[in-house]
């Protein structure tokens, strides 16, 4: 046992012997929580003998519960099989629900276990459907807010009706109309967004005893990581879970409180003893990860919120280098600046033989483009966390959709974003027909086609098109099945394939072939050893069908039993009988080979999205378009099948691989090794890095402009700034711009230090060489102040450089799109020319350039021309140009580089987001 406490101190020690009853561990930054709960866990199991598997620690990240449990298993020796669950909010959820949800099914109506999980995207693209069915314009109400409204209904467990009678005004009552028309969606598709996972296994813990007593009596120990950031439906779910016995320990520190944004209730740490009245209150207020400094500056800033408990956090690390300022001209020199930094501390840690790890935090994700740009000027490898995801790319979407589809055929949102991609002829008119059915049979869109093609409601060219996609999905969703021999028999036969786990009835499309002039082939060049495509294809494949097996299995089979679009001339029954016991030989026949499939066996998740590529002809569209952009797409798939043969090997399902594809989030991107790592502060949480920037120190930037007025917001926006402060283990550095380009906007507008950086004492504080007027702001060794005339931070007056009047920036959202037409790109000369930095002569940016920039200051400077040397193509598409692309529509060209044929240019299309193509083959036109 002595070896778990040591190195621990008295508080700590407290905190991992204390198990019994309720626990407010109040953890400082940086003062071991981690190290806590993990020791914490391990005494439990090896000391106190408790099952492992009746541990339950709830994360905030899937990679702080992996990490967690690697730390756990290593303590403990690897000694137990069984082992504690250790997951987030909602993976624990998807894990309840999936394995409890059909007990709240009454008269078999309710989800089923294969419910589909909705992310950002799919939802919009159901609130547009509900817009659009309620007659709302989307430019006067934008999806994304009204999606913002209803999941803070969620997360506060309001539901439609509540939100309707509380509604003040027309646009409320709108809000709340979407809302329940987005629920009743959702529910028609046996989908469940994010918030739903939690508000569903509440309402099933609370709904069934026999449920919840079953979970009360597995997990006797509860663990609840960061517990600041818990929102009502995770108080409720934490509360539930807790049961009558109460042995729950929460971790929390409510100074890192920020996501009440998403709902999380301050309230829930600060009043957990109210709650449970025997809480034990452990306070962590020992820092073993900065310096004095460091911890200081960051202690005085957060100790101007009112809504706190109060700690004060010592360290042993005395003193430390003073926090760094440094104030730009702008944007891109606040950039190029950090770049230069970092390129001279990873110098001097290569030297020192350290393994440097620094980071580069900013409140938006908008503000990593210069950052970026600059590191790749310095040629400075960097990971980003955030931003553009692998599961975000269109062509991965795409697949996940097809995916969803197979698991879940109701899903409306997935078939929506696949029935015709790749083009197949499933026009737009179709599917208004389809949905407009769907909505008034209360069928969902899969049950309208299947009745469209029964009924013969659609011209025959329609049906036969989407009898063809359907195909696709039966065959995909026969790959899986157990049976699959005699699935494959019946289903050739023309017998529906029934699944029971999903409830949909389907049958055999009637589909005419009248028409002469529509292609039903299908694209067979990727064979599993089964197909139901032309008949022409049936020999081979059913050759291909014996791998490594029988040499005597019959490859004659009756071709056109295989055709679904081939007439049957015999008896419906005598047909499937005969056709399931020749196949079901076959496959018994053959003998299986070690590594093979056998015939008959389920298809593996790569060989289900090979045949999906295969076989929609995705691939070969992709092909036949013949971009690099195109082929990269076709990389992306090969990855996706890729992650599919991992998600294999650890014995993952289609609905867990789905799950792990839709749980992962911007914060699993983060690389430990990565020597330079950019993120959003909300992202750094819970990391700790030697050296440490915090960007864009401006009022408006952040704190947020949406915040301004707000004082909580306020208290929230000066949480995430000690939430970033407290990263820095050795150097912390603190930068701003005087001038930043807003969106839209041809100048540069000048801004307004950020309040937080007044809250720093100034004797904590080193200038690192900014520019003009604000050294001697600095110099003069005044305390700063906000407001009250003092000037101390540089150019607080935006117009004391003649730049008009103060402004404050309105940054709307953390969106990248966020970035004017006439931003800066990487082929333009770059703002420092006009700030005396040489003319890159030797290597781009380099570090005898930057330096002269820094020698340069005290110089007059002039007013900063940021305007880009406008490139424009033959076609006269330039930057800000609107143009039509074939296949992603409308978009704003938002950077053009290079010329002739190394043409690139980057386009923000309204439904595809943004798209870097080559220029000669884009075929773009202009607007
Ligand atoms: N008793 C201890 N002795 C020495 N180092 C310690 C001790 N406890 C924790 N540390 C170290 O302090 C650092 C911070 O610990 P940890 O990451 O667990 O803090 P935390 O409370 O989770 O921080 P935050 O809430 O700010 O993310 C780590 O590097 C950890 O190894």
């Amino acid at each position: 046992m002595q070896h778990l406490l040591d190195q621990m101190n008295p508080q700590q020690r407290e905190g991992v012997l204390q198990v019994d009853g309720p626990v407010l561990l109040l953890a400082g930054a940086g003062s071991g929580k981690t190290r806590v709960i993990t020791h914490r866990i391990a005494y439990l199991i090896q000391e106190r003998g408790v099952a492992a598997d009746s541990i339950l620690a709830v994360t905030f990240t899937n990679k702080a519960a992996k990490e967690m449990g690697e730390r756990v298993d290593k303590l403990i020796g690897h000694t137990s099989l069984a082992k504690p669950l250790i997951a987030t909010f909602h993976s624990l959820c998807v894990r309840i629900l999936r394995r409890d949800i059909e007990a709240m099914r009454v008269n078999g109506i309710g989800l089923t276990k294969s419910f589909a999980i909705y992310d950002e995207n799919d939802q919009q693209a159901v609130v547009k459907q509900a817009l659009k069915r309620l007659g709302i314009d989307d430019k006067q109400l934008k999806p994304r807010v009204a999606l913002g409204r209803i999941s803070w209904a969620k997360n506060h467990m309001i539901d439609p009706q509540e939100y309707f009678l509380a509604s003040a005004n027309p646009l409320e009552e709108k809000i709340a109309h979407i809302f329940e028309s987005y629920k009743k969606e959702l529910f028609k598709n046996n989908a469940l967004d994010f918030d739903d996972l939690l508000l569903e296994a509440v309402r099933l813990l609370k709904s069934s005893s026999e449920v919840r007593e079953r979970y009360n009596r597995r997990y006797q120990y509860l663990l609840i990581d960061e517990y600041q950031d818990t929102n009502r439906p995770q108080y409720e779910l934490m509360k539930l879970l807790a049961g009558t016995r109460g042995n729950v320990c929460v971790v929390g520190d409510e100074d890192q409180s920020i996501y009440s944004w998403r709902g999380a209730d301050i309230k829930n740490i600060l009043e957990f003893e109210k709650d449970f009245p025997e809480t034990k209150v452990i306070r962590l207020e020992q820092n073993y990860r900065s310096t004095q400094n460091i911890l200081e500056a960051a202690g005085a800033v957060v100790k101007n919120n009112v809504q706190r408990k109060g700690k004060e956090l010592f360290t042993t690390r005395e003193g430390g280098s003073m926090i760094g300022y440094y104030e730009a001209p702008d944007g891109e020199n606040e950039a190029l600046f950090i770049a230069d930094r970092i390129q001279t501390y990873l110098r001097e840690a290569g030297q020192k033989e350290d393994a440097p790890r620094c980071a580069v935090l900013y409140r938006t994700n908008s503000q990593s483009r210069l950052v970026e740009e600059a590191l790749r000027r310095y040629q400075i490898q960097y990971h980003m966390v955030g931003g553009f995801s692998f599961y975000e790319r269109a062509e991965v979407k795409d697949l996940l959709s097809y995916l969803k589809l197979v698991q879940n055929p109701r899903d409306s949102i997935a078939l929506g974003r696949v029935v015709n991609s790749p083009a197949r002829g499933i026009g737009k008119t179709t599917m208004e027909t389809l949905e407009r059915m769907a909505l008034s049979t209360g069928l969902s869109t899969w049950d309208a086609i299947e009745r469209a093609i029964q009924e013969q409601l659609l011209p025959a060219r329609a049906l036969t098109a989407l009898a063809g996609f359907r195909r696709l999905i039966l065959d995909a969703r026969a790959m899986l099945g157990s049976e699959f021999a005699e699935t494959l028999a019946a289903d050739a036969a023309g017998e529906e394939a029934v699944d029971e786990s999903v409830e949909f009835v389907g049958q055999e499309e009637n589909a005419s072939t009248e028409d002469e002039n529509v292609d039903t082939s299908f694209d067979t060049s990727f064979n599993f050893g089964f197909d139901f495509g032309p008949s022409e294809e049936i020999s081979t494949i059913a050759a291909e069908n014996s791998v490594g097996s029988d040499s005597d299995v019959d490859t004659s089979f009756d071709a056109a039993a295989f055709n679904p679009f081939a007439a049957s001339t015999q008896k419906h029954e005598t047909r499937v009988s005969e056709i399931k016991a020749d196949v079901v030989a076959k496959v018994e026949t053959s003998t299986r080979v070690d590594g093979f499939r056998a015939p008959g066996d389920p298809a593996t998740l790569p060989e289900l999205i090979k045949f999906l590529n295969d076989r929609s002809g995705y691939i070969k569209t992709l092909e036949t378009e013949g971009t690099p952009e195109a082929f990269s797409r076709i990389e992306n798939l090969k990855e996706l099948a890729n992650a599919a043969q991992d998600a294999q090997e650890r014995g993952e399902t289609l609905a867990t691989f789905l799950d792990h594809a839709a749980l992962v989030s911007d914060v699993d991107q983060y690389n430990a090794d990565a020597r330079v790592t950019m993120m959003t502060l909300h992202a750094a949480k819970g990391l700790e890095f030697p050296l440490v920037f915090l960007c864009g120190m401006e009022e408006g930037l952040f704190p947020h402009s949406r915040t301004l007025q707000d004082p909580s917001g306020l208290e929230e926006e000066r949480r995430l700034c000690y939430v970033g402060m407290t990263r820095a283990m050795d150097t912390l550095i603190l930068t701003r711009a005087r001038y930043r380009r807003r969106y839209g906007s041809d100048m540069p507008e000048a801004s307004i230090a950020s309040r937080f950086l007044e809250e720093v004492p100034s004797r904590l504080v080193e200038d690192l060489g900014s520019p003009s007027d604000t050294r001697s702001a600095w110099n003069s060794g005044r305390e700063y102040g906000y407001g009250g005339g003092n000037k101390k931070w540089g150019s607080r007056r935006g117009n004391d450089d003649g730049y008009g009047s103060e402004k404050h920036y309105n940054y709307e959202d953390e969106d990248q799109s966020a970035i004017g037409p006439s931003s800066s790109s990487a082929a333009k000369p770059k703002s420092g020319l006009q700030f005396g930095i040489k003319a890159n002569t030797g290597a781009e940016g380099s570090i005898d350039n930057i330096a002269s920039f820094f020698g340069a200051r005290g110089q007059k400077i002039d007013r900063p021309k940021l305007e880009v040397p406008d490139q424009k193509s033959a076609t006269g598409i330039r930057n800000g140009s609107r143009v039509r692309h074939p296949k992603y529509g409308e978009g704003t060209v938002f950077r053009r580089e290079g010329d002739g044929d190394d043409a690139k240019i980057t386009v923000q299309f309204a439904q595809h987001g943004v798209k870097k193509l080559v220029e000669k083959f884009a075929q773009l036109e202009r607007l």
